[in-house]
């Protein structure tokens, strides 16, 4: 039974937290002062200590060293008030497993403490051998690996949908701007439903070729068409039982969309060639970052597919809309880099930290991911330095250095108006023009009160 500390300065719902986890077959004891937890974590060897930040009389940061000095296996997950993220994002950087903002549900405890136990398991089995590749394949399980939930109230209401529709059979359209985490989120609506067993099967609408979509989708048999030299499965039976994810679903073409429908109406399908029908179970997950109900309206996507694929919508806030959620994502990616390049940088000079909050992110999650693994790449010191960023982002930086009385705001408000007069005062077309979603043009356009 796994051994479990619970170092907590408020006694109630410290005991609340060790019955639940009692509950749940651990073997919990409970400190209510950093001085009886250096005691405690020098006597017993426990597999892992879950943490408050803030403990009277003593630093938080220091404790999470004195427990790993003691042994450096235990998984830390140290509890954060709301405001905290700096110090999780440093706790991360001393060796926390993870961080849990409070309030958290039991769940998501849970799932957290099972998640470091079972890292803890995998790497000491794989630790014996150094060999890299070892390592390497054991990423996928790595808390590097595993996605950010965020503390932003935009990230904090996407999980939540996220928990909300997960477990039941709806299909789920997603929208957002490119790279802010679609695929990402259609992936974590799979592993929290009752499927995650079975096939997660991702398709880009916009990478298959018109005229072999129908294939790809239902497949077909040997000797149906020239090149079909042997009997294949489509996307439609690979996922059966699971979920099949359909990235960029604006892009089908409006035959393709009727067959769509037909799929998830009758949940039967053909393969090409074949007259032999075949039962299918598959959710629907979509994403796109068009504006489909425009589509619809112009007649380029079917209503009908539409509302049949919309059963409930998630928005993706855009980098910019989860801004508290940036050096979260920041040490995320640098920790990532640093595990598949081999590198050991520790962190960002305060110049890069600086520009990385002034800069607007267009490509989101993906941009930022791709500029610090070049900059990692390129920096043999401790800290990126603001000579490893690509131009295009620390230019954002000269133009508010030169502009010195100019505020982010002003600008900001200028480049807005100026969107929405180019585009006629179309939003959505003045958002596209911003590379901001509508309802950010939205939020923004009420923000700045600009009277349109
Ligand atoms: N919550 C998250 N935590 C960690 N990494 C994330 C998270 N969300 C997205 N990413 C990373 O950001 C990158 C972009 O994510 P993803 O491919 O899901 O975006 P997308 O919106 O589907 O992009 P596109 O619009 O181009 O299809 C990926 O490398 C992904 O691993």
């Amino acid at each position: 039974m796994p051994k479990l500390l619970i170092i907590e300065d408020d006694a109630a719902f410290c005991q609340m937290l060790q019955k639940f986890l009692i509950r749940n077959d651990y073997d919990v004891d409970v400190s209510f002062t950093a001085q009886d937890a250096k005691i405690k974590i020098k006597e017993t060897t426990y597999n892992l200590v879950l943490t408050d930040m803030r403990l009277p009389n003593y630093d938080g940061l220091q404790l999470l060293s004195d427990i790993k000095e003691v042994n450096p296996k235990t998984q830390v997950i140290v509890m954060t008030g709301y405001a905290e993220v700096g110090s999780a994002v440093e706790a991360m950087k001393k060796g926390a497993y993870d961080y849990i903002s409070k309030p958290f549900t039991p769940e998501e405890i849970l799932m957290q403490i099972k998640s470091a136990l079972s890292q803890e398991v995998k790497e000491q089995t794989i630790n014996p051998s150094k060999e890299n590749s070892k390592v390497e394949s054991t990423e996928v399980e790595s808390p590097e690996n595993k996605v950010v939930a965020g503390i932003s109230d935009a990230s904090k209401k996407l999980t939540e949908y996220i928990k909300l529709v997960a477990p039941t059979d709806m299909s789920v359209l997603i929208t957002g701007e490119s790279g802010t985490g679609k695929e990402v989120t259609a992936r974590a609506i799979h592993d929290n439903s009752k499927r995650k067993d079975h096939s997660f099967v991702a398709v880009d609408c916009g990478a298959i070729p018109k005229e072999i979509a129908t294939s790809e989708f239902f497949g077909h048999i040997k000797g149906s068409f020239t090149g079909a030299v042997e009997d294949k499965i489509g996307h439609f039976e690979a996922a059966n039982g699971g979920t099949l994810f359909l990235d960029e679903i604006g892009n089908l073409s409006y035959e393709n969309q009727i067959q769509l429908l037909r799929a998830l109406q009758e949940r039967k399908i053909k393969r090409v060639g074949s007259t032999k029908e075949i039962d299918v179970d598959v959710r629907i997950v979509t994403a796109t970052n068009e504006d489909l109900t425009e589509a619809v309206e112009k007649g380029n996507f079917r209503e009908d597919l539409f509302h049949r694929i919309n059963e409930f919508s998630v928005e993706i806030p855009s980098l910019e809309e989860r801004f508290e959620d940036l050096p979260l994502f920041a040490d995320f990616f640098l920790r990532k880099a640093n595990r598949s390049l081999g590198k050991k940088v520790e962190g960002f000079s305060e110049e890069v930290e600086e520009i990385f909050k002034q800069y607007h992110w267009p490509g989101n999650l993906r941009e930022l991911q791709n500029v610090i693994k070049r900059a990692v790449l390129l920096t043999n010191g401790d800290y990126v330095e603001k000579e490893a960023l690509p131009k295009e982002v620390h230019k954002s930086k000269v133009s508010s250095v030169k502009n010195d009385n100019f505020s982010k705001a002003d600008y900001e408000k200028e480049q807005i108006v100026r969107a929405l007069k180019q585009s006629n005062f179309n939003k959505s077309k003045a958002a596209k023009l911003l590379q901001i979603t509508r309802k950010t043009l939205y939020n923004k356009i009420n923000h700045y009160n600009l009277d349109l």
